[in-house]
């Protein structure tokens, strides 16, 4: 018998587990991203804020298209009634609503048409491509990377508070109304985290399920670093791709 161990294939414990998990957060979340800093402290133009709430409201509408998509390949009906949670948070009832129709009242707060941001008219294509691959990767890849890879909401209380206490501080739009979406997100987020990262930690326990997640939460983190860098590109840096919103196109009447 080969007495060599391959060490890269034992288990890590759990304590290193959630660790390693953790790092991939404190390296590579979007927080750290030169357009929050810039959104945060109150250096974005209008145009850039509005165009950030645009190409956002591709990633907020496909939330709960994605789980649904995990919903539909779980078996488990305890895990289905957890998970279910998410898209209830997201899409509310009928006569509220939920964190989609708080995200409109932002868009209309910063002086866009929410039918138009709403349509999804203005996005750009990287965005949409962006948004598409999360979508997929939780149909298509193994269910403990499918939870995994939403384990980004570890790390974003920290950045919704500091949104909130940038937004507030820097924008005349900022009020209770407009930013209710990220206040609400304080409690949901934390509520999903708990969950899945139980349910992650306690389900993969070989070494390659193990790695598998700690990919599929860098993926993610690519997923949501992509999105920020297009922004950049196309609204700070003003090479806005064929197709997508231009400043000044579907404004409310009274811009704030
Ligand atoms: O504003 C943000 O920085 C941010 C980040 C993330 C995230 O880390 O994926 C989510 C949200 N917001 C969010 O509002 C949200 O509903 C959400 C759901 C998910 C997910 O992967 O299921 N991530 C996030």
């Amino acid at each position: 018998m080969n007495s060599i161990v391959n060490h890269n294939e034992l288990p890590l414990s759990r304590a290193e587990f959630e660790a390693r998990l953790r790092q991939v957060g404190v390296e590579r979340y979007h927080d750290k991203h030169r357009f929050h800093d810039r959104l945060h402290s109150g250096g974005c133009t209008m145009d850039e804020v509005q165009a950030w709430v645009i190409n956002r409201w591709q990633y907020q509408c496909s939330i709960p298209m994605k789980d649904a998509a995990f919903l539909s390949r779980c078996h488990d009906p305890d895990l289905r009634r957890v998970w279910r949670s998410r898209i209830e948070d997201h899409d509310g009832g009928v006569e509220d609503g939920g964190g989609i129709r708080r995200w409109l009242r932002l868009a209309e707060g910063v002086g866009l048409d929410p039918a138009y941001v709403a349509s999804g008219r203005g996005v750009m294509p990287a965005t949409r491509f962006i948004v598409d691959a999360y979508i997929r990767f939780v149909r298509d890849e193994p269910p403990v990377a499918a939870m995994a890879s939403s384990l980004t909401e570890m790390f974003a209380p920290a950045i919704h508070t500091r949104r909130i206490d940038g937004l507030l501080e820097h924008y005349d739009f900022a009020d209770r109304e407009t930013i209710a979406y990220f206040r609400h997100r304080l409690t949901e987020a934390p509520k999903d985290v708990r969950f899945t990262l139980d349910w992650v930690l306690n389900h993969a326990v070989t070494r390659p399920d193990q790695e598998a997640a700690i990919a599929a939460l860098t993926f993610k983190t690519d997923v949501l670093w992509a999105q920020l860098d297009a922004l950049w590109s196309a609204y700070v840096d003003g090479n806005v791709p064929p197709g997508a919103w231009k400043p000044g196109e579907a404004q409310l009447a009274a811009r704030p």
